[in-house]
């Protein structure tokens, strides 16, 4: 029998792909609890893939909508991502993605908004058809299918506000946090859809074949999440 000389070799650091801002700010608590701090602000920098601390772990910077891409592709090992987001995703791609950890950070509601001289519980008794913009066409499409509506959806891809002022819709699916953006635009929300919040997204073969790099981070971002629900 032949021994193989051992080569040095450097494995690919385990890959964590984040969007910027409120994702990527409300993760550095999660990280610093699992011992890895990000060695750039990708604020201040153009760069898309960040060292950290630790030089088995980097982060690569995406837009949050490509996060579950990333991550069902294996070009990251783990994301984290919406729910809106997911949910979006899951409905291309079902099953693709293993979801172990709601880690709550980034919370707010899925709703039906409108103009406030909308009468929706009115239209929607009647059976009306109601036109509906949003970016989360999945959602809206099973929520107003459970409820027997029928509905247009016209696909956005952000400013969903702007629809129903302005004549391009009845009524908006988006997101609503403190309510400040619905309020500026004389818009208020009537129907909740589902609470949101981020979860941590891991690719399968990923989980298999780097367990032992991937679960201690798991666990510290599942404690740090709980300890800040306590
Ligand atoms: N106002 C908010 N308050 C709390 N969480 C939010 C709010 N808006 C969005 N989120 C959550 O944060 C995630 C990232 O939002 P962000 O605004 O950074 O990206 P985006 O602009 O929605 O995505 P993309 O760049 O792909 O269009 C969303 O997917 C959602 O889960
Ligand atoms: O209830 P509020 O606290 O006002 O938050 C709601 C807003 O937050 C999100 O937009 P975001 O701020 O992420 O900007 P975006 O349109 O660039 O995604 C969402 O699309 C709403 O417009």
């Amino acid at each position: 029998m032949t021994t193989q000389a051992s080569t040095p070799t450097s494995p690919t650091p385990l890959t964590l792909a984040l969007s910027k801002g409120r994702i990527f700010e409300e993760t550095l608590p999660l990280l610093k609890s699992a011992g890895i701090e990000v060695n750039e602000d990708p604020e201040k920098s153009r760069k898309l893939i960040l060292g950290t601390s630790r030089p088995d772990v980097r982060i690569i910077i995406v837009r949050a909508s490509d996060v579950p891409t990333y991550v069902e592709y294996g070009a990251a090992d783990m994301g984290i991502a919406g729910k809106d987001v997911l949910v979006e995703h899951a409905a291309a791609h079902p099953g693709a993605l293993y979801q172990p950890i709601d880690l709550n950070i980034a919370r707010c509601k899925l709703c039906v908004a409108t103009r406030k001289d909308f009468d929706y519980e009115a239209a929607v008794k009647q059976g009306a058809r109601l036109r509906v913009a949003t970016k989360y066409v999945s959602a809206a499409r099973e929520h107003f299918a459970s409820k027997g509506v029928y509905v247009d959806l016209i696909k956005l891809y952000g400013s969903m506000e702007l629809a129903p002022l302005i004549g391009l819709a009845d009524a908006i699916v988006d997101l609503v946090s403190t309510g400040n953006t619905l309020k500026a635009n004389d818009l208020v929300a009537v129907e909740d859809i589902m609470p949101i919040s981020s979860r941590l997204i891991v690719n399968r073969a990923a989980l298999k074949l780097r367990r032992e790099g991937i679960e201690p981070i798991m666990e510290a971002f599942e404690r740090a999440s709980l300890a800040t629900m306590a």
